[in-house]
């Protein structure tokens, strides 16, 4: 495969680095990538790699954009809004660098689909933001032998590692089980800020290139931890590729995809609603608080900062973790006993969480807003800011 004359001119500022040349740019051009998840890491893995030549990019993303994305997802406009995440990639590279043959996939990325996708590229970036399309992603590369390039983010930190390449461990060699799903936060819920996955997908299409290019000092085997805050970066060794590892290990239990939405423990019918613990009769409707006119009080579990976003009338602020650690002021604990207590958050999680630690460990009966704000927005209110 040859160079054009206007790829040499293209490409010049790193064809002249000693480490790649033009046997390492022949090589970005014939090489293939998928990248899952078209968001806040997809965005810069995809505007560097299609900047630096690789040949071919894939693309998956079965979301469209929302304004809440475009702070962080840069390669998406407002004029966007409401339309394909890949399909807005793909013209953003079009007008970037034609050379770059890009394939979209607006799909879901689930066991019935994930090999036949995977099979079609030489390295995968796992720019995703959970924790069912991570395992679905490890083994998948593990079953078609491809090195993953992991990364997440999340406020102001971020994490990445090369799983699976030259005999290194993958995710479930250092992960073997998913974590509790009530603890896992994403962007939504713990929110992010742009900077931080720039980094991250900086640093995910760094070591893309240079597993292409084979360099010695791939990540793998280690995994990076960036804290913006601090401006720190710190490696940490992980552990070696694991005998007996369910998925790569000497003698396998998982020798093709499973069900990774049962194995993360997120039943079919949590998807949307999120949690669901309470009694009915610890929970009450939007429409049930709004008609509700005794006394009563109304304790809303956000954090501060997004209480000061926007907030129903009457509204006390006692964020869930300091009313998880019973941090409550003694005055308006004796109040909660004596009073009707409903509780809200933004969506109807939390605030669940809070009305069974309010039942159970202080013996305040109170109900939860199902649905919570958003449901406010959607069924009371159009005009109430939603995020
Ligand atoms: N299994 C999957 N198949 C295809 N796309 C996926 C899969 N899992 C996650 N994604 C995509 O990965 C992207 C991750 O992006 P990001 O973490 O920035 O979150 P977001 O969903 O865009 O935003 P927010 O969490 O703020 O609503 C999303 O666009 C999401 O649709
Ligand atoms: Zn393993």
């Amino acid at each position: 495969m040859e160079l054009t004359n206007r790829e040499i001119a293209r490409y010049s500022r790193q064809i002249i680095l000693p480490g790649i040349g033009v046997k390492g740019q022949k090589r970005l051009k014939a090489s293939s990538v998928l990248i899952v998840g078209a968001g806040g890491l997809g965005c810069p893995v995809s505007s560097n790699l299609a900047g630096a030549g690789i040949g071919t990019l894939g693309i998956i993303d079965y979301d469209n954009i929302e304004i809440t994305n475009l702070h962080r997802q840069l390669l998406h406009s407002e004029s966007s809004i409401g339309k394909s995440k890949v399909e807005s990639i793909k013209n953003f590279i079009a007008n970037l660098n034609s050379d770059v043959k890009v394939q979209t996939h607006q799909v879901l990325l689930n066991s019935k689909n994930a090999l036949e996708i995977i099979t079609k590229y030489d390295l995968v970036v796992d720019a995703s933001d959970n924790v069912a399309t991570r395992y679905l992603l490890n083994d998948a590369c593990v079953l078609e032998n491809k090195t993953l390039i992991s990364g997440s983010a999340l406020q102001m930190e971020g994490q990445m590692t090369v799983y699976n390449y030259k005999n290194g461990p993958c995710y479930r060699c250092i992960f073997p089980k998913p974590p509790p799903p009530e603890t896992v936060q994403n962007c939504g819920d713990g929110g992010v800020l742009g900077a931080i996955t720039g980094v991250i997908g900086s640093l995910q299409s760094m070591e893309v290139i240079k597993v292409i290019l084979d360099h010695d000092d791939v990540l793998a085997g280690k995994l990076l931890l960036y804290d913006g805050a601090s401006c720190s970066f710190r490696t940490i060794k992980l552990r070696n590729k694991r005998q007996d590892c369910d998925v790569c290990g000497v003698t396998p239990n998982i020798t093709k995809l499973i069900d990774y939405e049962q194995f993360c423990g997120m039943a079919a019918s949590d998807k949307d609603s999120g949690l669901n613990i309470l009694e009915s009769n610890e929970r009450v409707t939007v429409e049930d608080y709004r008609n509700y006119n005794k006394d009563h009080l109304l304790i809303d579990v956000r954090s501060a900062n997004e209480f000061e976003i926007c907030k129903l009338n009457n509204a006390i602020n006692i964020p869930i973790k300091r009313l998880l650690a019973d941090k409550i002021d003694n005055d308006l604990k004796e109040e909660m006993k004596e009073k009707s207590v409903f509780v809200v958050c933004r969506r109807g999680n939390d605030s669940q969480l809070a009305v069974r630690h309010l039942n159970e460990k202080l013996g305040i009966r109170s109900k939860d807003l199902i649905g919570g704000l958003h449901s406010w927005t959607h069924t009371i209110d159009k005009d109430f800011p939603i995020y």
